[in-house]
């Protein structure tokens, strides 16, 4: 039997950084893996998405701008895309975070981890056997989430690919269908269209992006169109089969025909075969957690979920955060320290709540963070949208000929602060922390307006917001 003080399950960036922040108050830690340290963000998806995704940007910048344009002949070399994405995939080895976790102290324990009622889990070893680890503080469950497919009569047998095919293929496919409309949809069909594929995007609602405003998930249709991508809204499947092909039939009666399929039908989380059941929740479902990050439902404040797996924001940003914040929780209860439980206190994910920041890296890029004007309302706060086209400031228009964007801030009438910003156009990613800190903050209209901002770059934008709000 193995005794540590806090025993986490799931290595991907969320386990990593609370395991990290319980150990920096002292305390042991063991941290369980069934895969790769590191999780799915290291080696399915952030890090090889935004890889395949940077060299069509940079060669859309360049294109957009005459001049550099003339300099620029001929299409991405996939081949040489694939391969830096390969090593931004560390070749999916993961003995560079290894180092990094025992450099810092945690204990790595290989296999599959499962509850064993409170304060116990059983690992199934990589050599057959099974370990038992106590913990005399917390187990954490850091187990994230895994591809949602729809339960679709022959999809078992065409062999279809999810977030982890599209990610790490090593080859282009000439024809991909892609099924689904958010965030992992439009990034890989922009991904594979600029790689060289024919694109059908089935999307079975009438837009993208549906959490955001809607003018992202418009401009990005179009943009995904002018590329040659074949974009259906109302498109739903309902049959597929593979015959050297992959065929699917669609509700209104067409069938399209693709090399490869995808499914970017969203996730579920990674809970079923975990031992929930032994301490009284419900396998199969996210673990429902307080606001410091404690399971509810189980007594004993010894049961924590983090990052995906608890469903509060599925980013790797905000499962880092809730890792930081709430590995030194379970670090304060341990050695009996108070806990700043207040919003915005120390010990607790206020940002969740309040402003879940998110780039989605498609051409043009969205930036997005806090509520957007429909949400805003639903919550029945007074607010005004204030809108902006980004192609008439001088920094953006400096960018790119013809630069094309959008700007919409969401502001609280009562407080005049923002409660959501989001921007959307070339190059705006680096934008977004500018509008997280000024929704985080608080930060009154009337400050903002001491806030200036250089000239003549895309942040300019700001001052635009903020005059065609005060007029
Ligand atoms: C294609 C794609 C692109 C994305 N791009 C972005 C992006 O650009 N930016 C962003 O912020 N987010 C992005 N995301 C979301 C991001 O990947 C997740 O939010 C993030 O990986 C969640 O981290 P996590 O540590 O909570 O879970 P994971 O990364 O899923 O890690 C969980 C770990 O737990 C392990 N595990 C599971 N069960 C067990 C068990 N029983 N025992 C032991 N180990 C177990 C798994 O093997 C895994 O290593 C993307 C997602 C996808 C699918
Ligand atoms: N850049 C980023 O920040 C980034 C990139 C990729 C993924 N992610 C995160 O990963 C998570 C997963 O992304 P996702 O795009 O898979 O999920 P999602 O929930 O954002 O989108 C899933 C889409 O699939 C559709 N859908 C669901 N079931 C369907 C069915 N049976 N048939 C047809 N369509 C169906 C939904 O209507 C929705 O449009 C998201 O929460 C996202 O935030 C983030």
């Amino acid at each position: 039997m193995d005794e540590f003080d806090v025993v986490v399950l799931g290595a991907g960036p969320t386990g990593e950084n609370l395991a990290e922040r319980s150990h920096a108050g002292g305390l042991s830690v063991a941290i369980v893996e069934s895969e790769l340290v590191g999780g799915e963000c290291s080696y399915w998806a952030c890090m090889p998405s935004k890889a395949l995704l940077r060299p069509a940007a940079a060669l859309a910048d360049a294109r957009r701008v005459a001049g550099a344009r003339e300099a620029v002949s001929g299409a991405l070399d996939a081949a040489a895309v694939l391969k830096r994405r390969d090593e931004f995939a560390s070749h999916w080895k993961d003995d560079g975070q290894v180092n990094w976790l025992e450099g810092a102290g945690l204990q790595l324990v290989r296999g599959h981890g499962r509850l064993d009622g409170p304060k116990r889990v059983i690992v199934d070893t990589p050599d057959g056997g099974q370990r038992l680890l106590t913990a005399r503080h917390a187990v954490a469950v850091c187990t994230g989430t895994r591809a949602a497919l729809p339960d679709l009569p022959g999809l078992a047998d065409v062999r279809p690919w999810t977030s982890r095919e599209a990610t790490s293929s090593g080859q282009v496919p000439p024809r991909l269908a892609v099924i689904g409309g958010g965030v992992v949809a439009c990034e890989m069909a922009t991904a594979w269209r600029a790689l060289g594929s024919e694109v059908v995007l089935l999307v079975r609602g009438s837009r993208l992006l549906p959490r955001m405003e809607p003018f992202a998930g418009e401009a990005v249709a179009d943009s995904l169109r002018a590329a040659g991508v074949d974009v259906r809204f109302g498109a739903s499947a309902t049959e597929v089969r593979r015959d050297g092909l992959v065929t699917l039939a669609l509700d209104g009666g067409d069938t399209v025909t693709a090399d490869e399929v995808l499914f970017a039908t969203g996730r579920v989380p990674a809970t079923t075969d975990l031992g929930l059941e032994t301490v009284g929740l419900s396998p199969g479902r996210p673990v429902d957690v307080d606001a410091t990050g404690l399971a509810t439902g189980v007594t004993g404040e010894w049961l924590y979920a983090a990052g995906d797996v608890n469903g509060r924001a599925l980013l790797t940003h905000q499962g880092k955060y809730q890792g930081r914040i709430f590995g030194a929780a379970i670090a304060d209860r341990a050695a009996g320290r108070p806990l700043d439980t207040a919003e915005w206190g120390r010990s607790v994910a206020t940002a969740d709540e309040r402003a879940v920041p998110q780039v989605v890296f498609t051409d043009p890029e969205v930036s997005a963070v806090g509520l957007t004007l429909e949400e805003a309302t639903q919550k029945g706060r007074r607010v005004r949208g204030v809108d902006y086209d980004l192609g008439n400031v001088a920094g953006a228009s400096l960018h790119a000929d013809d630069y094309q964007g959008h700007a919409r801030a969401v502001v609280d009438l009562d407080t005049e602060t923002l409660l959501g910003v989001t921007f959307v156009g070339s190059g705006v990613a680096e934008l977004l922390h500018s509008a997280t800190i000024a929704v985080v903050a608080e930060v009154p209209i009337s400050r903002l307006w001491h806030a200036v901002p250089s000239y003549p770059t895309i942040s300019e934008i700001w001052l635009r917001l903020l005059e065609t709000y005060r007029n």
